[in-house]
């Protein structure tokens, strides 16, 4: 018997994970049905323009999907801020009568949301709007069925058990995927093909468990900061999905009341190499990285060049951009261990839906393996309800926003 207590612990998260593979609604519903889904999801592809709104858990996953998209329409446009004049930019550029509107909240509560809903009721007041609007929310009362009650808007159903950020293979990421034109069974079985590699897995060949178990062991070394550095820019907003699942979910306090966590990072490569990796090198060694590459970066044309004489120039002379890519995302994976700092890479042979779905499954696995170890609830985010009370709070008392000297730019 092994009676190391990190080996315990590593056992007891292995054996942890395997049984909620059995047990979690996330991981139960990846075979459901998607008929529904995709009925809905071929009407909003009629349309132009597709607005969805949500923020968090109900709009990271279906971002960080559809960033794969490869049809130019329809175009969507992920609204997850109440920046009106970001939001007001994007009803610029769309015609109602050509543009869909998708409201995706979990709890139908969420004041970002709403705002945004009725911002585009108005907007769209002299469409019909059962045909342009639809909502997705958790069955049961709230108030964003309330909206839907009485505009009589379409509804499809959030599952109640699972929580916003770990939404990614329902609903809330599939109905984009599947407007996007994307492959969305395929991204589930990508997410399936983790889940079985999993079951058979032991404590040494568990990549999600060695993942959450390195960054463990760190961050009681004080390693307390997670870099995840993308050499691709269409998994820059899995990077995003990314930090709220890892924020949300282990930074927190535990049983006894002690801050437990570690802060995401993302950084894109190669365009953060020229801002952040300075620090990364040479300032506080408390952060772990995850650089994430492919194999084959997408090419263009080879540069012509050799009719320079600068070695900055002749250096590319019938070199392509994405041969450039990789000699980078190999040089800072070198450089990062040539400095002593704690770095992994995960390669991706190919970026497919497929490809996408068992990163993101890692992701979560990893995620729910360091909230064990670290003896925090993944699935709760009690801190957030303060600010949301307070916020509500400021709004509905007359000169509330002046106490921080700010103002609201009424715009007629
Ligand atoms: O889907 P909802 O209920 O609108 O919540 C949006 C997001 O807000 C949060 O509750 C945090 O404020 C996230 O956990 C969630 O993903």
């Amino acid at each position: 018997m092994n009676t190391n207590p990190l080996s315990q612990k590593a056992q007891q998260t292995l054996e942890y994970l395997q049984k909620l593979v059995t047990t979690l609604p996330l991981f139960q519903r990846l075979t459901d049905d998607m008929t529904a889904i995709q009925e809905k999801a071929d009407h909003f592809r009629q349309f132009q323009d597709v607005l969805i709104l949500g923020t968090g858990g109900s709009s990271l996953g279906g971002q960080a999907i559809t960033a794969l998209q490869e049809s130019a329409s329809p175009k969507l446009h992920f609204l997850d801020n109440i920046d009106a004049h970001t939001f007001a930019d994007v009803l610029k550029t769309v015609s109602p009568h050509k543009t869909g509107v998708i409201a995706i909240s979990k709890s139908g509560n969420t004041a970002e949301t709403l705002m945004q809903l009725l911002t585009c009721l108005k907007v769209w007041d002299e469409t019909p709007l059962a045909h342009h609007f639809l909502i997705v929310s958790e069955p049961g009362q709230n108030a964003i069925r309330e909206v839907a009650s009485k505009f009589s808007l379409p509804t499809l159903d959030h599952p109640d058990d699972i929580g916003g950020r770990f939404s990614a293979f329902t609903v809330v990421g599939m109905l984009p995927a599947f407007i996007a034109g994307i492959d969305g069974q395929s991204l589930r079985q990508g997410a399936l093909d983790v889940l079985a590699n999993l079951k058979e897995a032991t404590v040494h060949d568990s990549p999600a468990l060695v993942g959450a178990l390195t960054q463990f062991s760190l961050c009681q070394q004080h390693v307390n900061q997670s870099v995840l550095f993308t050499y691709c820019d269409r998994l820059q907003l899995l990077a995003s999905w990314y930090c709220q699942l890892w924020a949300e979910s282990v930074g927190k306090k535990n049983a006894i009341g002690l801050a437990q966590g570690t802060t995401p990072i993302r950084a894109a490569g190669a365009t953060d190499q020229h801002s952040q990796l300075q620090l990364y090198l040479d300032g506080p060694r408390d952060k772990f990285f995850t650089v994430l590459t492919l194999a084959q970066q997408h090419s263009l044309d080879s540069a012509q060049a050799d009719f320079f004489d600068h070695p900055a120039l002749t250096t590319l002379h019938n070199k392509t951009m994405g041969q450039l890519m990789i000699a980078e995302q190999m040089a800072t994976i070198d450089t990062l261990k040539a400095n002593n700092c704690p770095v992994r890479e995960l390669k991706l042979e190919q970026l497919t839906p497929r490809s996408l779905g068992s990163l993101m499954m890692h992701f979560i696995l990893e995620t729910l393996a360091m909230a064990h170890l670290l003896e925090v609830n993944p699935f709760d985010q009690p801190a957030v309800e303060q600010g949301k009370k307070l916020a509500l709070d400021y709004l509905s008392r007359a000169g509330g926003c002046a106490k921080h000297g700010a103002e609201v730019l009424i715009e007629e």
